[in-house]
C-alpha cells in the first residue's frame, strides 16, 4: 500500500492483501520464537538490573528499539503504533507529509498494552519449545519477542484502515450505529465470517509450508517446526478479536466531520 495515495489505502481489497502479507511475517516470527525456551525471567519486572530503568528486560529492549526507530520517523507512519509513545525521540530525518486518511484521534486507539499482555501470558507459553530459563538466550529471545510484538501490533492496528474503509463505504449505516452507541451492531456489521474462515485456513497452510524443511518434505522424517493448530488458535482467539476491537473502538469515535 502506498500511504501517500489515500485511494489505495482505503481500498478494502488492498487492505486485506496487506493483512495477508503480514501473516507471513507473523508466522515466520512465531516459528523463530518456537526454537527457544520460555525464559520467564526476561518478562519479570526488574529481574535484570538496568540503571535508571524499571521494567522487564524484554520491554527494555522493546523501548530501546522504539527509541532508535522513532529517530528514523517510524512512528510518523499511520500504520505504526508505538508501545511507549511517551518515550519516543525526535526524528533525525525530516517529517514526511502523509495525506490524512484516518481520523485525527486514530493514534489514540492503541491496544499495545493488551497485545503485550496476551503475548507474554498466552503466546509465549504456547509457542516456546520448553519451560525454564536458558540465560544465554535472553538477548536473542527478547529481540525475537520485539519482532513478534511489532508484527502483531501492526496487523492488529491495521483494523483502523479496515474500519475507515467500511465507514466510507456506508456512512449512513455507521452514523446511525455510532449515534446509538450500538457496539453489537457495529461489531456485527464489520464481521465477515467467510473472510475469517479463509484466514484461519490459510494460516494453517502457511504454518505447514513455512514450518517444513523443503529438502525433507517428501521423506518420512518430515517434522513441523510449529503446531499449525496452535498458531491458528492464537489468530482465532486473540489476533482477529483484537483487530475487531480496534475497528469498533475507532468507529465509536468516528463522527461525520472527522475527515
Ligand atoms: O477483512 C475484514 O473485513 C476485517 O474486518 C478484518 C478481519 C481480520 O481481523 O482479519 C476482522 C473482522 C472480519 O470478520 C474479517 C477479518
Amino acid at each position: 500500500m502506498d500511504f501517500m495515495k489515500p485511494e489505495t489505502v482505503l481500498n478494502l481489497n488492498n487492505i486485506r492483501t496487506s493483512l495477508v502479507r503480514m501473516e507471513d511475517t507473523i508466522v515466520f516470527n512465531l516459528i523463530e520464537r518456537s526454537q527457544f525456551f520460555l525464559l520467564p525471567s526476561v518478562y519479570v519486572k526488574d529481574k535484570y538490573p538496568i540503571e535508571g530503568y524499571s521494567g522487564s528486560f524484554m520491554e527494555w529492549i522493546l523501548l530501546q528499539t522504539e527509541k532508535v526507530h522513532s529517530q528514523v520517523r517510524r512512528y510518523e507512519a499511520p500504520d505504526e503504533i508505538a508501545f511507549f509513545p511517551d518515550q519516543l525521540l525526535k526524528p533525525l530525518l525530516p517529517s514526511l507529509k502523509y495525506p490524512p486518511v484516518l481520523a485525527l484521534y486514530s493514534s489514540e486507539v492503541n491496544y499495545n498494552q493488551e497485545i503485550l499482555d496476551f503475548y507474554v501470558k498466552h503466546i509465549v507459553p504456547e509457542v516456546s519449545c520448553g519451560q525454564g530459563d536458558q540465560e544465554e538466550n535472553s538477548g536473542s529471545v527478547s529481540v525475537c519477542d520485539v519482532e513478534c510484538l511489532q508484527a502483531l501490533s501492526r496487523r492488529i492496528h491495521f483494523g483502523k484502515f479496515v474500519a475507515e474503509a467500511k465507514y466510507r463505504a456506508d456512512p449512513e449505516l455507521y452514523d446511525r450505529l455510532i449515534a446509538a452507541r450500538d457496539v453489537e451492531g457495529i461489531e456485527g456489521s464489520i464481521t465477515n465470517s467467510t473472510v475469517e474462515a479463509m484466514i484461519l485456513e490459510r494460516i494453517k497452510t502457511k504454518c505447514e509450508t513455512f514450518g517444513t524443511d523443503p529438502s525433507l518434505k517428501y521423506s518420512q522424517k518430515q517434522q513441523l517446526k510449529v503446531k499449525p493448530e496452535l498458531i491458528v488458535g492464537l489468530y482465532r482467539d486473540y489476533v482477529i478479536p483484537l483487530t475487531k476491537k480496534v475497528e469498533v473502538d475507532y468507529l465509536l469515535r468516528r463522527l461525520p466531520d472527522n475527515n
